[in-house]
């Protein structure tokens, strides 16, 4: 279908299944296992023996993996792996008024990592989630994946490669409670990271009051804003390439140029898939149309694409002239692991830290008298009687 407006909403959003999922949450955190179990053969179709992927059962998996596909993953995590390191935070502090102060950059103890498995196979999400955890110091991930019944070639020999503590054939929303209030067979973990369907998603949102969550990522979306100069058949193999997460994602390309939208509409017409193409005035029309979007994917198929980016404010990550969208989803560097439903407009992609916390510290061993003054009055103010006199205590 084709659509000749900017969208009005997500193809299909997580808060449309919340209710559906609060059950689901629900029974896990009651039921455990047991729950699981139930859940997989009804959503996946597999009855599960053992939860837990065994290290002999990882193993074996990652022995069927050919050289070509570990040396993809070798060459990819050093990629990522390198993003992450140089972006990494110092530690870092100053002082003022003869007080110290500072952060430490403090690893989270346990994560949790969605592997999104039921349409297509995800290693890269595994590779995307677990590097950025290790360059941060986390010494425990976990990670659940729906299966098939057995484990991914790739995703055994990265979670080997990563030094992944336990794996679960588990999917869904299920997966997501599991990890967030544990079970006898999961471990509840302090964070949950990664994309997933509507499903995943809505679970995320729902558990976020008792663990941490990365954020909603999922169904894919990718915005093209394009001039003259691009390459209308570039242009549709990028929509189509995203339209392969299938029929949930949000595919729109808002152009200045009638050549381009023609000759994209002409090539979509035979598609499944659903397109807004939408005309604009002029670039800086696009972009202000694509920050109302704040999309997932933003490629920038301009003539001076470094120029356009100045003015873009919410995306999740963004793609320069003909760089393909997709090689973000691989070996670019930065993460695939992206913000969806417009929560771009307030949050950014996956990185380092997702997985450090900052926790302040402060010294105050000869602080100037003035500051001194100023906390104990303020506290007075505050009605903070006791505040005021441990402070004034050690210092006046
Ligand atoms: N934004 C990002 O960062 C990003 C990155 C990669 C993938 N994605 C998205 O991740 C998604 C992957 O989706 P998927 O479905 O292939 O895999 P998935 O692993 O996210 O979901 C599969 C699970 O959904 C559950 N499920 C399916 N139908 C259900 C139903 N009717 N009721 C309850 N539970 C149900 C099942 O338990 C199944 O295991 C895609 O939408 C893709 O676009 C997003
Ligand atoms: N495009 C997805 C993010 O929306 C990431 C991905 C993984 N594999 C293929 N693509
Ligand atoms: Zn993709």
């Amino acid at each position: 279908m084709i659509i000749k407006d900017l969208p009005k909403s997500r193809p299909i959003s997580f808060d449309q299944v919340l209710d559906k999922v609060s059950e689901i949450v629900e029974k896990v955190k009651r039921e455990g296992d047991k729950a699981l179990i139930e859940f997989t053969e009804k959503f996946d179709g597999i009855k599960l023996d053992n939860i837990k992927v065994t290290r002999e059962e990882i193993h074996a998996a990652a022995s069927l993996l050919s050289e070509d596909i570990k040396k993809a993953i070798d060459v990819v995590s050093e990629q990522i792996k390198e993003f992450h390191t140089s972006i990494k935070p110092p530690q870092i502090g100053g002082g003022k008024s003869g007080v110290d102060f500072g952060i430490i950059w403090t690893p989270l103890e346990k994560v949790g990592i969605y592997v999104p498995g039921g349409k297509k196979l995800y290693p890269s999400t595994l590779l995307m989630a677990g590097i950025p955890a290790i360059v941060a110091g986390v010494e425990e991930i976990y990670a659940a994946t729906p299966t098939k019944g057995k484990i991914d070639p790739a995703i055994a020999y990265i979670a080997e490669k990563l030094n992944v503590k336990e794996i679960y054939k588990i999917g869904g929303a299920q997966a997501i409670a599991a990890l967030a209030y544990g079970t006898e067979s999961v471990k509840k973990v302090d964070k949950i990271v990664g994309p997933g369907n509507v499903y995943v998603q809505a679970a995320k949102y729902i558990v976020s009051k008792d663990v941490g969550i990365d954020g909603i990522e999922g169904p894919t979306e990718l915005v093209i804003v394009a001039d003259d100069s691009a390459d209308s058949e570039q242009i549709y193999l990028d929509l189509l390439a995203q339209g392969e997460h299938g029929n949930s994602t949000l595919l729109v390309l808002i152009s200045t140029s009638d050549r381009i939208l023609r000759e994209v509409e002409e090539k979509a017409s035979s598609s499944d898939l659903t397109f807004y193409l939408v005309k604009a005035r002029d670039l800086e029309e696009a972009i202000t149309y694509a920050n109302s979007i704040a999309p997932e994917h933003l490629s920038l198929q301009v003539s001076s694409p470094r120029e356009a980016l100045k003015m873009v404010r919410n995306a999740g990550a963004v793609t320069l002239g003909r760089t393909p969208p997709a090689i973000i989803d691989y070996s670019a560097g930065p993460d695939h692991i992206l913000p969806t439903n417009s929560w771009a407009k307030f949050k950014g992609g996956l990185t380092v830290y997702d997985f450090l916390k900052p926790i302040s510290f402060a010294q105050a061993t000869n602080p100037d008298k003035e500051l001194i003054n100023a906390a104990i009055t303020l506290a007075r103010y505050e009605g903070f009687e006791i505040h005021s006199k441990s402070i004034g205590e050690r210092y006046v």
